[in-house]
């Protein structure tokens, strides 16, 4: 199994995990509920941040906490976020790059849990 190393890869990455998502009986309907039929926009986006964070390719500009601030999202959303997220990475990538997403992914959601329950923008 390969590492993460292009922009193929991260749109692999991306499109299988939220493909999981979409589908979760408990994140499904969040997601959809705010995204409707905007998913490919999404799914560029989500692209972008990944590619940003992993492959130092500057794409995405943004403010990744601003959307989830109204959220209804609490630990058990985001423990069911990591498990698919890392789920996917290790169904499709091994190495310091597929280490560094899950890394990232975790740190990004205890800052979001941590920005939730202090309730700051
Ligand atoms: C239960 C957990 C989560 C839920 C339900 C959730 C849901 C969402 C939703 C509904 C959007 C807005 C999409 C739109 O406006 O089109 C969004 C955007 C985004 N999410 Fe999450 N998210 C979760 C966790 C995470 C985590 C852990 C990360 C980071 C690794 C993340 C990164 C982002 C980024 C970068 C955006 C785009 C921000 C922008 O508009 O520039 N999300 N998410």
């Amino acid at each position: 199994m390969k590492d993460i190393q292009d922009i193929d890869d991260i749109e692999l990455m991306v499109n299988t995990f939220y493909a999981v998502v979409r589908e979760d009986e408990v994140l499904g309907p969040i997601f959809n509920n705010v995204i409707k039929d905007n998913w490919p926009l999404h799914l560029d986006k989500m692209i972008r941040f990944w590619q940003t964070i992993l492959l130092q390719e500057y794409t995405y500009k943004g403010s990744p906490f601003h959307p989830h601030r109204k959220l209804p999202i609490q630990k058990q959303h985001f423990d069911r976020w990591l498990n698919h997220f890392n789920n996917c990475i290790d169904k499709n990538f091994k190495g310091t790059k597929a280490d560094e997403a899950k890394m990232r992914a975790k740190k990004m959601a205890q800052m979001f849990q941590y920005k939730l329950a202090s309730n700051s923008l």
